[in-house]
């Protein structure tokens, strides 16, 4: 479903929104949250790459030769941003098994808001990967905003991100930084709130993920 947001796409399957609403409930468990946000991930997973190119190849089945479809070589880099980034990581994986993985960490000032830097790994041939950034909260976009500047900074021409759910005021600040960047999201929520929480959102990602709190 396309959005107010040209370049955002709201998934709207039943399975996704469904998969959402269980991990905004309170009453969700850490295990329940992590299991589900892993099941969501691998679903969002199979939107944000279904235009990959196919090639066709001869394969033999156990009764004929045929020409058969097979990804063109693409070549995939996710990255997510630490640490409740690594919590939708797996079920991008579990789709994409092959796929290499670059980290970057950030973890935003509670006062100012803005997104501090303290991890950057990527693959040395990042320029040649289609790139999907994995966070599940884009909230007052800055975090993603600067993981994608830095992506940029190191050479990828590719990028697309995945955000389970994203308050509309980040979503301004992201697409007007980065207008070239595809969004996939499950949702785009009401508001953020004074401390730059996502509303009504799911709290906390990364201390419902790890138990942190
Ligand atoms: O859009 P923003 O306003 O930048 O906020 C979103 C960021 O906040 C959360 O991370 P957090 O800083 O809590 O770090 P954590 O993953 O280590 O918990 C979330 O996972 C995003 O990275
Ligand atoms: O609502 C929010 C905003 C930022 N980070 C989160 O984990 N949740
Ligand atoms: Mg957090």
């Amino acid at each position: 479903m396309t959005s107010a947001f040209p370049s955002v796409t709201v998934l709207d399957h039943p399975l996704v929104q469904h998969k959402l609403s269980l991990l905004r409930d309170r009453e969700t468990s850490t295990n329940g949250f992590r299991r589900i946000a892993r099941e969501m991930s691998l679903l969002m997973c199979y939107e944000v790459t279904r235009d990959l190119p196919l090639t066709m190849v001869e394969i033999e089945t156990p009764l004929e030769r045929m020409q058969a479809p097979q990804l063109l070589g693409k070549k995939l880099c996710f990255v997510p941003i630490l640490r409740a980034g690594n919590g939708i990581l797996d079920g991008m994986l579990d789709a994409v098994p092959v796929a290499r993985v670059g980290h970057i960490g950030l973890y935003r000032d509670p006062q100012t808001l803005e997104p501090v830097e303290y991890y950057l790994k990527l693959p040395d041939d990042i320029q040649e990967r289609l790139v999907i950034v994995v966070d599940p909260m884009l909230a007052t976009g800055h975090s993603v905003a600067a993981a994608v500047a830095r992506l940029k900074e190191a050479g990828a021409a590719q990028i697309r991100v995945v955000c389970l759910i994203c308050a509309p005021e980040g979503l301004t600040t992201f697409t007007t930084e980065h207008p070239d960047v595809p969004v996939f999201t499950a949702s785009i929520d009401r508001c953020l709130d004074d401390h730059g929480y996502i509303r009504p959102g799911l709290g906390d990602a990364g201390d419902r993920l790890y138990g942190t709190k």
